[in-house]
């Protein structure tokens, strides 16, 4: 992304963020609330335009790509709040996902069942009588399906059980090392994202503000800028 500056309106959230993600990094992306990380995760995946700037993905410039084109290149959005659809069964929220990738299909592949048990004892019922941490999982099911090579998650652990946030962390660090799939996370479970990740951004006011190796992420950059 090249000095990509993004607004609502006449209102520019996002000013001239220059960032670089590589093939099979975990990233997190961090800040207080408000300081455009949600609006960032949706310029990716092309449901915010910029005013001016760049996106590249695998050396491709995809700036002017519609949404649906990008996640058929690769680019899957697990949205905070998860979207399920309520009404639809476990199993259709899932085959969405074929529909997204763009490729024919009605078998759900053996590997989501791998990465996520849990959803094989659940397939008939309504997606919207999961339990929050159940729909997370579905939510980061259904953006596999896509066969993704990124996966853009925003706050996934928001509102969910300590068990359920450790099995989550415990699944993607397994998706990015067995399929070598990019993940980028919006987090506001500091630990969580400390432990998930290799690299940070903080953002602080529509600008990447400091950025580094997890290592590198200091109870003093903590207490700057993400204390409220
Ligand atoms: N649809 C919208 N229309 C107008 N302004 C918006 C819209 N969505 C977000 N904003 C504004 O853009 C700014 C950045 O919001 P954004 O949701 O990207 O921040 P965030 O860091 O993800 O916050 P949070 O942690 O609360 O999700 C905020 O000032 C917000 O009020």
């Amino acid at each position: 992304m090249r000095d990509l500056t993004v607004g609502y309106g006449q209102t520019p959230v996002l000013f001239d963020i220059s960032l670089a993600v590589n093939r099979g990094e975990i990233v997190c992306l961090l800040g207080r609330n408000g300081v455009g990380k949600t609006t960032l995760l949706r310029s990716i995946i092309g449901l915010n335009q910029p005013t001016k700037g760049s996106i590249s993905f695998g050396g491709q410039d995809i700036t002017k790509a519609p949404t649906y084109k990008r996640a058929r290149q690769g680019i899957a959005y697990i949205p905070q709040g998860r979207e399920i659809i309520p009404y639809l069964s476990v199993l259709d929220n899932l085959k969405m996902g074929f529909a997204a990738s763009g490729k024919k299909g009605n078998r759900i592949p053996s590997e989501i069942f791998d990465f996520f048990p849990m959803l094989s004892d659940h397939l008939s019922r309504q997606g919207g009588l999961l339990s929050g941490g159940q729909q997370q999982q579905l939510a980061i099911a259904r953006g596999l399906m896509c066969n993704p090579q990124i996966m853009l998650l925003d706050e996934p652990t928001e509102g969910i059980q300590p068990s359920i946030v450790q099995e989550i962390e415990d699944t993607l660090k397994r998706i990015n090392e067995e399929k070598g799939i990019t993940v980028m996370v919006v987090e506001q479970k500091i630990e969580f994202a400390r432990k998930l990740a290799q690299k940070f951004f903080i953002m602080e006011k529509g600008a990447i503000v400091e950025r580094g190796s997890t290592e590198q992420l200091t109870n003093d950059l903590l207490h700057r800028y993400l204390a409220v």
